[in-house]
């Protein structure tokens, strides 16, 4: 079985849905924010606010290539990890990537009220538009795209089945 790999913006979903989808089948999950948490010693809204974006970045990158090293995972990345060229380039080439995507209004209902997540604080609403702006266009390399809005989790599972039967592609061997 290969690794497969969800990709998405905030609030669309990975986490949640990559949970279900390793426990379907049978692989083990791996957030990849939890476990920058975890390499780190404090919580990703700590990192930013101490040691900033940049270094954030650094790190999800080494934990985005020591992840892909091995099989028969989900790796549920963080909305950011496609933002460097040479993270969707290693994505691609690694693993089956899925991407999740939700309506602004559904991210913003879902997150609202979330602390945990430093790039949304200060106008949630806001900063979903502008940024979902900016990052259009990365999380299209995915051969599977899933409009999670209004869906649930079983839905979302049974597409991603559906589209890969469409797209004749195969959770390996
Ligand atoms: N299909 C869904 N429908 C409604 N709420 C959802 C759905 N998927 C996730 N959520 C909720 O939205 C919030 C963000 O989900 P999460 O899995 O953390 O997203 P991501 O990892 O993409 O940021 C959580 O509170 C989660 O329970
Ligand atoms: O989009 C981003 O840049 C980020 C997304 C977050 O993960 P989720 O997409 O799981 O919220 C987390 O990695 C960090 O707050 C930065
Ligand atoms: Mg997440």
């Amino acid at each position: 079985m290969q690794t497969i790999i969800l990709i998405g913006f905030m609030g669309t979903g990975k986490t949640t849905v990559g949970r279900a989808l390793a426990e379907k089948l049978g692989l083990t999950q791996v957030d990849m924010d939890a476990s920058i948490e975890q390499r780190e010693g404090c919580t990703i809204a700590d990192l930013f606010r101490d040691k900033g974006e940049a270094y954030f970045r650094d790190v999800e990158s080494e934990v985005l290539s020591e992840l892909l090293q091995q099989d028969k995972l989900v790796i549920t990345t963080g909305g950011g990890a496609v933002v460097r060229p040479a993270n969707r380039e290693l994505m691609a080439q690694n693993g089956l990537v899925i991407a999740l995507d939700a309506t602004e209004e559904e991210i913003v209902k879902r997150v609202k009220n979330d602390p945990d997540r430093p790039l949304l604080a200060g106008d949630p609403a806001e900063r979903v538009r502008t940024l979902k702006k900016e990052r259009a266009g990365l999380y299209q390399f995915a051969p599977i795209q899933i409009d999670t809005t209004g869906k649930s989790v079983e839905t979302i599972l049974a597409e991603i089945s559906d589209q890969m039967v469409t797209n004749r592609l195969s959770w390996g061997d």
